[in-house]
């Protein structure tokens, strides 16, 4: 199913370091999140994209994260990786569509084989302008800004909230909707992003990961106790 536009859509990950790890968490943060209104989910692995189309017919967009030290690229980077979460239900396939390398072929290639092969659609993680232009004219059904402030080229606009510029560069140069994704810590910022022309905007961390969130109010208020918490074996 096709991402309704105006979308809020929620980012059920959880690691495997996080205490919300696994599908049981993560079923019933997008459970939460579909009763609080999101129009569309996005989350990681088999296993929890699974158990999350158990639950909704609403659009997931899945993806499969394989950290390799050898590869930058961790997000569905091969084809294996896409046939994985398309098996396990997901009707759009996530993927980091820089031109780092990965283990596996060239996007382009990745994002055709999906899209011919699986018949699904392709969402383009991106981190740059060239990048969101090149994945658009390489077949991909959505560009999302997901990867800016995560690359080498782009690691200075992290910690500075989501990347309004990507967004209306995106929104003006190309025909697909684009997505805005990446630091969106309150409503007025994703208000924000739909007036730049945004077709959707992904929530992760503000919504789903209570550690965190719980990390944030600490830092701000108590900056000592964050201290000795984080320092404690
Ligand atoms: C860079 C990267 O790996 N981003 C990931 C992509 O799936 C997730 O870890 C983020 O939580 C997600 O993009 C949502 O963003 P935020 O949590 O900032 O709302």
């Amino acid at each position: 199913m096709h991402i309704p536009k105006g979308a809020l859509v929620v980012s059920c990950q959880a690691r495997a370091d996080n205490p919300l790890h696994g599908p049981i968490f993560m079923s019933a943060m997008a459970r939460a999140a579909m009763a609080g209104g999101a129009k569309g989910l996005r989350a990681n692995g088999k296993d929890d994209v699974a158990a999350i189309r158990a639950l909704t017919t609403m659009p997931i967009i899945g993806i499969d994260k394989v950290f390799d030290d050898q590869f930058p690229v961790y997000i569905t980077p091969d084809f294996e990786s896409a046939v994985r979460i398309a098996h396990a239900g997901a009707d759009i396939i996530g993927l980091d569509a820089t031109p780092r390398r990965r283990n596996g072929g060239p996007v382009e290639n990745l994002i055709g084989r999906i899209r011919k092969e699986l018949g699904r659609e392709v969402f383009a993680d991106v981190s740059t302008f060239e990048e969101g232009k090149a994945a658009a004219a390489f077949g991909a059904t959505y560009v999302a800004t997901t990867l800016s402030g995560y690359t080498d080229e782009t690691a200075a606009t992290n910690g500075k909230g989501p990347d309004f510029e990507l967004i209306s560069a995106l929104v003006a140069a190309v025909s697909v909707p684009v997505v805005a994704e990446g630091r969106f810590d309150t409503p007025d910022l994703v208000a924000a992003a739909f007036e730049r022309g945004a077709h959707a905007v992904v929530v992760g961390t503000a919504i789903t990961n209570p550690r965190e969130i719980t990390k944030k109010f600490v830092q701000a208020t108590q900056p000592w106790a964050y201290e000795e918490n984080t320092s404690a074996p």
